[in-house]
């Protein structure tokens, strides 16, 4: 028996449990389906990615494939999410963002109340040890560590002064006052090694008595009676064993694992549980729809001279000479996240805020690093993704096996505003690219192989280029309507004990990568809890 049973270790779930565990007289269990992830794949910045190929020996990454794309010539996606502890916080790019103010204060124009910027904010300052210091926007003494990006790559620098001709202005905080603009990024590392919530929350409590983590546990259901979370089912060395609970559930799987956990339990649409066999407990349409992500494309270059990183035989000589560097000093490129360049700009001039994000890669990089004959080159990559796309998917279940894959399909550029957008973005950043200094230390463009002068050879690449940014949300949302599967508090309407508190929960997706906000759910998602067992 436990007070607080909490499912999944990742971003959300462990903040979760960590701070649900600091009154030593409330017990927590936390189930996680992954192992420890105390790999040097994980706590090496530099080795993303190798964290994220898609080979079965690969056991810290569930591998996922999204059904065929119809808006992308029917391709289907690979999408990698972290299974260990730590969750996705542990296979993740690092790259340190929030969103944009205006996303949170969406959210509570919803009916969300609770969730304005204003009030979140002060969550992302708890979580926050930011290297360079506490102020309005930041906080120098919550557990999770933030810091600068390393700046030495020239690609970078020519980048920023690209875009400095055509008049982008620089940014030094992206989550400050005013982040439209170029820059260079923060991280969540330390000293050189991934700051993931496993590392910032939980390493530091392993030993508190009332915090029980079972890894290697994979949850099969929550154990429902008359509308109450009465127990949680797992499977864990080859047993089915079940945990009791006594006070409440918080489902922390991720935009994909939580809807499809709360399936499993009979929480969810009533036609697609009895498709499946599954007793319906709690019927709630909107479990699994809404399930979105930002659509992303690549352009790759090929440059003049060797300098970035390269898989090729003299990249590897000097990737093998880089270890040295890491394991003797923690420092070099494998010490940090090698994103370290990119920022916010518009589409187009009528926008009223940046509407697209941009990230750079010194390294020819495509399809989650599996075109391998793009990284024996010397090179870089520019990553642009829209931040507030329209198109929304759905998760669905493939059977009532836990142990199956659901079917997700991200539904990725199926509103025609998305592929406009997405085309506009494209645009203003091929100006950047081929424009001095930056063009002037390229060779030759890879993909697309040359500038793309009209709208539908754009629209050509884009439909056979676009990928995911690895961010999905929405599939368990916070909200008022019908379709809503949480309310402000995150607990799953109609029911008394179980809570959402992951991705899944975002009404719509904030405007910049998602780490950083799950953790901030996580810390409300406790304070929430705490305060209403206090009640
Ligand atoms: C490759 C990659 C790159 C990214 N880059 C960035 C970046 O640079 N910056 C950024 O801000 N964001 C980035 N993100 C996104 C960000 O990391 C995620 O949005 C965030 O970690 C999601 O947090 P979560 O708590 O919702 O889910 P997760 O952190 O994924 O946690 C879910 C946990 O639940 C566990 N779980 C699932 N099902 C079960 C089950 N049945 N039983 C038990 N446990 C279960 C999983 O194993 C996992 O540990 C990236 C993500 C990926 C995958």
């Amino acid at each position: 028996m436990a007070d607080y049973v909490v499912i999944g270790g990742g971003s959300s779930g462990g903040v979760v449990a960590a701070r649900l565990s600091e009154d030593p007289n409330t017990t927590v269990t936390l189930l996680e389906a992954g192992g420890p992830g105390n790999s040097k794949f994980v706590s090496i910045p530099g080795m993303f990615a190798g964290l994220i190929q898609d080979y079965k020996i690969n056991k810290l990454n569930w591998r996922f494939r999204t059904a065929p794309q119809k808006k992308l010539n029917n391709r289907s996606l690979y999408h990698p999410r972290g299974k260990m502890l730590g969750g996705s916080s542990g296979m993740n790019g690092m790259v340190y963002i929030r969103g944009e103010s205006g996303d949170y204060d969406r959210w509570s124009e919803l009916g969300n109340e609770g969730w304005s910027y204003d009030e979140v904010l002060p969550y992302f300052r708890k979580a926050e040890n930011n290297e360079r210091g506490a102020d309005d926007y930041h906080g120098d003494s919550g557990p999770l560590h933030v810091s600068n990006g390393d700046e030495s790559f020239d690609f970078y620098s020519a980048f920023l002064a690209s875009g400095e001709k055509l008049d982008y202005p620089k940014t030094a905080d992206f989550n400050g006052a005013n982040r439209e603009g170029l820059g260079i990024y923060q991280f969540t590392t330390k000293n050189g090694e991934r700051a993931s919530v496993k590392f910032c929350y939980l390493d530091p409590i392993m030993d508190r008595k009332n915090l029980d983590i079972q890894v290697k546990a994979t949850v099969r259901r929550i154990v429902m009676e008359d509308g109450r979370a009465v127990a949680v089912e797992y499977d864990q060395d080859g047993q089915t064993k079940r945990v009791e609970v006594g006070k409440e559930v918080i489902v922390s799987g991720g935009a994909f694992g939580s809807p499809q956990i709360l399936m499993l339990s009979g929480i969810g649409p009533r036609d697609e549980l009895e498709k499946h066999g599954i007793t319906v407990q709690h019927e709630l349409p909107g479990v699994g729809e809404n399930l979105h992500d930002h659509p992303d494309v690549m352009f790759v270059f090929k440059s003049k001279k060797r300098t970035g990183i390269s898989l090729g035989p003299l990249g590897t000589l000097k990737n093998l000479a880089a270890f040295y560097q890491y394991f003797t000093k923690r420092k070099g490129w494998l010490a940090n996240p090698p994103t370290a360049a990119g920022g916010f700009l518009r589409s187009e001039p009528g926008k009223n805020n940046p509407d697209f994000q941009l990230h750079m890669v010194p390294l020819p990089y495509r399809n989650h690093a599996h075109d391998y004959m793009s990284m024996i080159k010397w090179g870089f990559t520019m990553i642009v993704n829209i931040g507030h796309p329209r198109s929304r998917g759905r998760l669905t279940l493939k059977d009532a096996n836990p142990g199956s894959e659901p079917n997700i399909d991200l539904n990725l550029l199926d509103h025609v505003d998305d592929l406009k957008d997405m085309r506009n973005a494209f645009k203003v950043t091929q100006e950047i690219l081929h424009g001095p200094p930056l063009k002037d230390k390229i060779a030759k463009p890879l993909y697309p192989k040359r500038y793309l002068d009209t709208d539908a050879e754009i629209d050509d690449f884009l439909r056979a280029e676009v990928n995911h940014a690895y961010h999905p949300v929405g599939t368990c949302k916070m909200g008022r309507d019908d379709m809503a599967v949480v309310d402000a508090r995150l607990k799953v309407r109609g029911l008394a004990n179980v809570r959402v508190a992951d991705a899944s929960i975002m009404p719509e997706i904030i405007n910049g990568n998602t780490n950083a906000t799950c953790i901030m759910i996580g810390e409300k998602a406790a304070d929430m809890i705490k305060q209403d067992a206090a009640a």
